[in-house]
């Protein structure tokens, strides 16, 4: 409860009106038996037509409250439900927002969106209805049983007895039901995750033809929903007819006795009208409880996930940023025996002490086999992962001395898979820098060889779909490139971001980053020999450990790795491939 205080603070009034209110609802519902009965006891028993009309006027001035109270207790309680999630919807997304690339990979998209969207709406609704519910249904409960007992005792323990039974049965079906929600929402995690990785790869299903494919996964994951939610509101339906059958046998039985009481003059017609009234009030109370409680073992499955995000252990922490002035000023960049896991119970490490020196302005390549571990060595740089073991340094400086601000805003970074926002090109580029003027972005288009946008009718002004549909591999690559320019940086890392580019446009590229980028340093992925062939160091990558470091020349030399992988691409030019 202490952890949830935040967010019930702020809207203290309205969590405190809407049960209050209610409870006006309440008083009306108890006293308007006892005025029907008074009026068919007293009124028409004694054919007292004045008494009739005011206990008539008492009756309807008293649902016109109840109505009052029933409208500002719905309003204030669903007011405090959805600011209540509306504000935990934003810290549990500003948390993502947060998550270091090894929060985000134990957790997939489609889980964080449930979470974000299904799982706080849950908990919206358990607020809603607890707020409206909490005081009216035990005060109708209490209010209708005393009315009863005030009544006729002998006639009001025949409710005792049926009580105990009633919660022994709805304690049945919410223990039965709080195991399969529990599944139902991970069910439901599932199909998100499986529609949402089917609308980011449309195309790719199309072009591989796998649409069937797709579409039984998809049916799999609708059909796991569909049978662990019927599996759940199975057990939540029985609810309803168990309770109903107990109020009306409940019902029954006070007639019957009732039925007999005033056949001996020990009861007025009257009483047992208003007493039968009472039985269904409080059948009807404890019913609301009972959906409370399994709307709450739903909702409390709904916020253990949204909790989990919350208290996730950020393990890259930016802590004491504020206090961290230091700023990206040459460029140097240091791994002093740098070595990493993925999964930290793994034994054999993705990089595996990795030693080098850049100095500022220089350029660093890096090439090797796939999988040898070249994006999660440039990863450390800008601290999207934090080395095992070693440190990192930039500029001399550990890189968890900067903060994180500071330090990703002296790196840009043009990711292998980078992607463009819907948005105009011109929007895009300003991410790099939101206050660039019209010729710095002329000018980074130019270096990146993105001069292409020219071409387009609307310039800088084309729309771009989400993720940049709209443009070709090649040139998504160079306004990526241009992006990470405008940002200026002093460390510039390119992985393998020229790939889907021709080499004669990728020679121009690396043209103007040697006059351009003179003072940046320049760390670049390759694949091709050709990209890395003039930097000042090439690192050459074998499983997570460097084979080879030195220029063209010296690694053609000494570095078997990579004169297999010159000699194959040179073979490969020389036959056309
Ligand atoms: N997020 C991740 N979680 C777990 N393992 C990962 C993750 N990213 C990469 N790996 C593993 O780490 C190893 C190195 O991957 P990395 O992406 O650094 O290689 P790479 O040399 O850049 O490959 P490529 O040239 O294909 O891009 C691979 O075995 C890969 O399976």
């Amino acid at each position: 409860m202490k952890r949830y205080w935040k967010y019930i603070k702020p809207y203290l009034p309205a969590f405190i009106c809407g049960p209050l209110l209610m409870i006006v609802e309440v008083i009306g519902e108890v006293l308007l038996p006892k005025f029907m009965a008074n009026i068919i006891n007293i009124g028409a028993a004694n054919q007292d037509v004045p008494y009739i009309i005011t206990m008539g006027i008492v009756m309807v001035v008293t649902a016109l409250l109840m109505m009052a109270g029933g409208i500002g207790g719905a309003y204030f309680a669903a007011k405090a439900a959805i600011s209540f999630a509306a504000d935990i919807r934003k810290d549990t997304f500003e948390k993502v927002q947060k998550f270091s690339f090894a929060n985000l990979d134990q957790y997939n998209t489609g889980s964080l969106v449930t979470r974000l969207t299904n799982d706080v709406t849950q908990v919206q609704n358990l607020i809603n209805m607890a707020l409206r519910m909490m005081l009216r249904a035990p005060g109708m409960l209490i209010g209708a049983l005393i009315m009863a007992f005030m009544m006729n005792r002998e006639l009001a323990a025949v409710i005792l007895v049926v009580i105990p039974i009633l919660v022994i049965l709805i304690g049945i079906v919410i223990k039965t039901a709080f195991p399969r929600f529990t599944i139902m929402q991970k069910k439901l995690d599932t199909l998100n995750s499986t529609i949402q990785e089917m609308l980011t790869n449309v195309r790719v299903i199309k072009s591989f033809v796998r649409g069937d494919y797709e579409e039984e996964k998809f049916s799999r994951a609708n059909e796991d929903l569909k049978k662990s939610s019927l599996s759940a509101f199975n057990v939540v339906i029985l609810n309803m007819p168990i309770m109903m059958l107990m109020m009306n046998l409940t019902t029954l039985g006070v007639v019957w006795f009732g039925g007999k009481q005033i056949l001996v003059g020990r009861m007025p017609v009257g009483d047992l009208t208003a007493f039968t009234t009472y039985i269904v009030q409080i059948l009807m109370s404890l019913m609301m409880l009972a959906i409370v409680l399994l709307q709450s073992s739903r909702a409390m499955a709904s916020l253990h996930r949204i909790t989990e995000v919350l208290d996730a252990r950020i393990d890259l922490t930016d802590e004491n940023s504020a206090q961290k002035d230091k700023r990206v000023e040459n460029g140097t960049v240091e791994f002093k025996d740098v070595s990493f896991r993925y999964y930290k119970e793994n034994k054999e490490p993705v990089l595996s002490h990795i030693n080098f020196k850049i100095d500022s302005g220089k350029i660093l390549g890096i090439i090797g086999s796939t999988g040898s571990g070249k994006t999660t060595l440039v990863q450390m740089i800008p601290r999207l992962y934090d080395p095992d073991e070693g440190e990192v340094l930039v500029d001399g400086v550990n890189v968890k001395e900067y903060s994180l601000e500071h330090l990703r805003e002296g790196v840009g970074m043009v990711l292998q898979k980078n992607v463009l926002f819907s948005g105009t090109i011109r929007e895009n580029l300003m991410w790099g820098d939101e206050n660039a003027s019209e010729e710095e972005v002329e000018k980074a288009a130019a270096a990146a060889q993105a001069g292409f946008v020219r071409d387009f009718t609307e310039g800088y002004e084309t729309e771009l779909g989400q993720g940049g549909v709209n443009v070709s591999g090649g040139q998504k690559q160079r306004l990526c490139i241009a992006r990470a320019l405008l940002k200026k940086p002093k460390i510039l890392i390119l992985d393998d971001s020229t790939s889907a580019v021709d080499t004669a446009t990728e020679a121009k590229i690396r043209e103007s980053f040697s006059g351009l980028l003179k003072e940046t340093t320049k760390i670049i992925i390759a694949q091709r020999i050709t990209s890395v062939m003039e930097a000042d160091e090439i690192l050459v990558l074998d499983e997570g450990e460097i084979v080879g470091k030195g220029t063209h020349e010296e690694l053609l030399k000494t570095c078997e790795a990579y004169q297999e992988i010159y000699y194959s691409q040179m073979d490969k030019e020389a036959s056309g491939q």
